[in-house]
């Protein structure tokens, strides 16, 4: 009785919680095309679309319409010093990658800076046109007729400058301890108050402190000013250089780039590179570039476990001292005010509304790539910040040369695309280098050729050298080291 009631209860139990069976027979179907449905999505997305799932395919990267233009791919960039032009120079890497072009590496990382370019200094370089050679960026003094050699006639020659200003900040802070000039001073300013009396033209690395734009274009950077010779001095670079580029419009520059090479948007957006650590100066204010303070510190090394310091190089500028840098780089003055002229001619004839619209846009799809690209936002992270060493910058003096990291969990293509965009210029170069000839030795097994221990691509011939010697070496005498290298770790 009592079994018989249970069993009537189960019956009545049953169906009503589970439903009866063809229910269930459409469930499972259902479950079973959802199912296929995504496992079909994801296969069809990885293998038959994976590039459309990357922002780098958007049409966004095409940016506005170019007309009915060729791309240029015969490219020579003048990468002057302290300009943003590693910033310029990476996108050129990545042009050049992608679209598979030939690039006329140095031997070891400069074309033979601080001499006068010669042709020789180039990697496979055999003979005039011999070999067809698409883009050459890399620092060099330059020497046109050197030049020439390498490249095609058809090729199209610009270059970056910065205000002499700004840029005299720039290589004081990253070559205090390689130009004697700036190695004797307590600071910046101490430099400006009285140049001569730590300036002497004889000594190598000194072109660090005086005139080095002129310099870098390959002229004659002690010569006494004139304005008849200034004249003559920016009539040779016109005559050569289709487009000089300003550092301090580097968006606009951009623009006038992309169209002078009829290249698409993505392809001249950058996020900036070979940044110094900002600094908050003692007035509150800042100059384009940090301002710090005589009392600042940096760690230098350890010594039996005790952190060593030194002084960081005074950087604060008074507008008269600002002044006295100007007069002090005259040549460079007239050739900023001059080619800032000509920037702005140039934009006048893109058309200045037309110049705001395209600058917006390319500073929307920079934070949209960002974004995508970079861990918090994009912040420039201090080099023993980064996860990844091979992506980390160089250290140069005590500043701290900032870089970035990628965001976790890209996709490939997205990460391939993201780490050409902040991978920095040695890492780059040897990329390259081992590119394009895949079986010869790696050039920073080769000792230096071009220069002194100056020269940036040295400086990662130093950099090679004393990571070996690090461990052996530092614990027992890392003062020794950092003079005699003239750079910082970045553990
Ligand atoms: N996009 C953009 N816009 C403006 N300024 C920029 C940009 N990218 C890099 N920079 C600044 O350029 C300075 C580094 O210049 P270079 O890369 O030419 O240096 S180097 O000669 O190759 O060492 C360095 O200047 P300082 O920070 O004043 O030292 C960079 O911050």
């Amino acid at each position: 009785m009592l079994l018989r009631r249970r069993a009537r209860m189960l019956r009545w139990l049953v169906p009503a919680r589970l439903g009866p069976v063809w229910m269930w027979k459409v469930l499972l179907l259902f479950v079973a095309l959802a199912f296929a449905g995504q496992l079909l999505g994801v296969i069809f997305n990885k293998s038959v679309h994976p590039v459309t799932r990357s922002i780098f395919s958007s049409p966004d990267a095409q940016g506005p319409s170019l007309g009915s233009c060729q791309p240029h791919n015969h490219i020579m960039f003048l990468k002057t010093h302290k300009t943003a032009s590693s910033t310029v120079l990476n996108m050129l890497y990545r042009f050049g990658e992608e679209h598979d072009l030939r690039f006329a590496l140095p031997l070891g990382y400069q074309l033979g800076y601080p001499l006068p370019f010669n042709a020789h200094r180039v990697k496979g370089y055999q003979g005039p046109n011999a070999v067809e050679f698409h883009i050459m960026g890399n620092h060099m003094r330059f020497y046109k007729p050197e030049v020439e050699k390498v490249m095609p006639a058809d090729t199209f020659y610009f270059s970056i400058i910065r205000d002499p200003v700004a840029l005299a900040e720039s290589s004081f802070a990253y070559y205090k301890e390689v130009a004697p000039a700036f190695r004797k001073t307590k600071g910046l300013g101490d430099f400006a108050d009285d140049p001569m009396k730590y300036y002497d033209p004889r000594l190598r690395n000194n072109h660090y402190a005086r005139n080095l734009l002129w310099f870098d274009f390959g002229m004659d950077h002690n010569i006494n000013f004139s304005v008849a010779l200034a004249k003559h001095g920016v009539a040779m670079i016109r005559q050569t250089f289709k487009l000089i580029l300003v550092s301090e419009y580097f968006d606009q520059s951009m623009i006038l780039l992309r169209h002078a090479l009829c290249w698409p948007l993505d392809a001249v957006v950058s996020f900036s590179l070979n940044a110094r650590q900002q600094k908050p100066s003692n007035t509150g204010r800042t100059s384009g570039s940090w301002v710090g303070r005589a009392a600042d510190i940096a760690i230098v090394g350890n010594k039996g476990g005790i952190p060593q310091f030194k002084a960081l190089p005074n950087m604060s500028l008074t507008e008269e001292q600002r002044e006295k840098l100007r007069r002090w780089n005259a040549l460079d003055w007239y050739v900023y005010k001059a080619f800032n002229q000509t920037f702005w001619e140039e934009v006048t004839k893109f058309g200045h509304a037309k110049m705001e619209e395209e600058v917006a846009i390319l500073r929307t799809r920079r934070e949209e790539l960002a974004r995508v690209c970079l861990k918090d936002g994009g912040k420039p992270v201090e080099a023993h910040r980064i996860r990844d060493k091979s992506i980390r910058p160089f250290q140069s003096g005590l500043i701290k040369i900032l870089g970035y990291e990628l965001q976790p969990g890209l996709d490939a293509v997205t990460r391939a695309a993201c780490l050409r965009m902040i991978r920095p210029e040695i890492q780059y170069k040897d990329l390259l280098d081992a590119k394009q000839f895949p079986r010869a030795p790696a050039a920073q097994a080769q000792p230096p050729q071009d220069a002194p221990e100056a020269d940036a691509t040295h400086r990662h011939f130093q950099f090679t050298l004393a990571t070996e010697l690090k461990r052996t070496f530092l614990k027992r005498s890392p003062q020794l080291l950092m003079e005699r290298y003239h750079f910082r770790f970045s553990h």
